[in-house]
């Protein structure tokens, strides 16, 4: 029978299904990062248990990593949780190994959805778990990867499974070209708003289509990355040359006879014809423009030449009021064009958006722009997703080019994406920012966060406000 990716994935790492359908899963890769691991390990230790494959656990600090300071060492982590956090997590692979690990500092470090895949931690046929909701991310391999919550990593620690339901099958068939300046981040956000942010719940969502096929590896993981906003655990897309490229001689990829092997099962990772899916979406690239959130959930996102939604519009109550409630939190009143909101800062990195292509799309802006950033914009920060993007990019010199033009270059970490670190939004502050949500607080308290492309973002720091991409690609 035809199959899908996610039903061979599925198919292929089930130990066991009750009658319910309630699943043994076995997890090949487990990333591991400061936040979600030290009552895991905890819980492990007090049951007096290892680690079932410390060759599956790859582990780095990034959430409370600060992006500056590096030279003072863990004496420049000021906050004492961030720091006991960073500790702990030392401590405990010191205690129970990982096949990998990049402690704070470490050239290798950097955000976890960044690193896996930087790495060859993550392969294609994978099942990939971490405590973290953006684990979606590696799914750009064809590798069925989702969050899990504290519990179930101290699960797959100590029984290297998951226990699981099978989602449904979703397709999202992106067909045609995308306009010059278009990315994988405003084809997802165009996908949110079109389906919702509840729209993928109890999916797991396959990318496809020919726009899809056309991004880059770093593209497929923006988009990848964001499928949790969209309501799916998981987000897919089928192994091709590009992922099999991407994967060669990265340190933790199979070699030799084992590489050839796994070339030849990867290959067969894709949706076979004919294949059922649940429900399936399509969006034409061509009509997709960049996009920017106006609002306080991801779906609430429209192109940039559109303008804040009037409340008084919308019929539905309950719609009407979650307008009024987001335009009250943003500062926006009804029917303000997207370009003439004015940004007081811009956040350039996290696991959507701090990959080395991002880098470039980024400077690519500045450097065309020839500018300075704009002079209500009290702060522009590049954060890099990790020690080799960021020594990535300093080889092709675009810390200079955001530097010349009066960014900050910081160390790698997750940073101003969720402010669990020294980064944040003071409250009242706008931002343009290439992560992925925009909730009430989300960097920093009363903060408003704009979510957009990393070359809308740039261009947002020259001119001080949001403007239309497309003009400059
Ligand atoms: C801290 C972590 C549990 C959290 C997540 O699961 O996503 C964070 O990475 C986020 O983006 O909100
Ligand atoms: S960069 Fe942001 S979204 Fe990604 S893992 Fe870190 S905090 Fe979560």
């Amino acid at each position: 029978m035809a199959r899908t990716l996610y039903d061979k994935l599925w198919d292929e790492h089930v130990v066991h299904t009750e009658e319910d359908g309630t699943s043994v899963l076995y997890i090949d890769r487990h990333l591991i990062h400061e936040v979600t691991s030290p009552q895991a390990f905890e819980g492990l230790r007090e049951a007096g248990r290892k680690l079932w494959r410390v060759s599956s656990v790859v582990a780095t600090a990034d959430h409370n990593t600060p992006t500056t300071g590096w030279e003072r060492g863990y004496d420049g982590i000021v906050d004492p949780i961030s720091k006991e956090q960073i500790t702990t997590l030392d401590s405990n692979i010191k205690e129970f190994g990982a096949a990998a690990f990049f402690p704070f500092m470490s050239k290798r470090q950097g955000i976890v959805h960044v690193i896996g895949p930087e790495n060859g931690a993550t392969l294609p046929g994978m099942t990939v778990v971490c405590g973290d909701s953006h684990t979606s991310t590696h799914g750009a391999f064809g590798a069925l990867a989702h969050g899990i919550g504290t519990s179930e990593v101290e699960h797959v620690m100590a029984t290297q499974t998951l226990l699981a339901k099978k989602a449904k099958n979703m397709l999202v068939k992106v067909e045609g070209k995308v306009a010059p300046g278009i990315t994988g981040k405003d084809i997802v956000l165009a996908i949110i708003g079109k389906i919702g942010t509840a729209g993928g719940t109890g999916y797991t969502i396959e990318f496809a289509g020919s726009a899809i096929r056309d991004l880059s590896m770093e593209g497929r993981m923006s988009v990848c990355n964001m499928a949790i906003e969209a309501g799916a655990r998981a987000g897919l897309v089928a192994v091709d040359q590009k992922t099999i490229d991407y994967v060669k001689g990265r340190p933790l990829a199979p070699q030799g006879v084992e590489w050839d092997q796994a070339v030849s099962y990867w290959k067969t990772l894709h949706s076979d014809a004919g294949a059922h899916f649940d429900t399936v979406v399509e969006l034409d690239a061509a009509q997709i423009k960049p996009q920017v959130t106006w609002g306080t959930s991801p779906e609430m996102v429209l192109p940039v030449d559109a303008r804040v939604p009037d409340p008084d519009k919308e019929k539905d109550a309950n719609k009407r009021g979650a307008i009024e409630r987001a335009l009250t939190y943003m500062g926006l009143e009804p029917n303000k064009a997207l370009g003439d909101i004015f940004v007081d800062k811009v956040f350039i990195g996290s696991c959507t958006n701090s990959r080395i292509e991002d880098m470039r799309e980024a400077a690519a802006v500045v450097k065309k722009l020839g500018q300075k950033v704009a002079k209500n914009v009290k702060l522009a920060m590049v954060v890099p997703g990790s020690g080799l993007v960021k020594d990535q990019a300093e080889r092709e010199g675009l810390d200079k080019i955001f530097e010349a033009a009066g960014f900050e270059w910081r160390e790698p970490g997750c940073s101003m994406c969720l402010a669990m670190n020294a980064d944040r939004l003071e409250p009242g502050e706008r931002c343009a920012s290439t992560s992925n949500r925009n909730f009430e607080g989300r960097q920093g308290a009363g903060g408003r966060t704009h979510l957009v492309s990393p070359a809308m973002a740039a261009a947002a720091a020259i001119h001080g406000h949001f403007v239309d991409i497309r003009q400059f690609a």
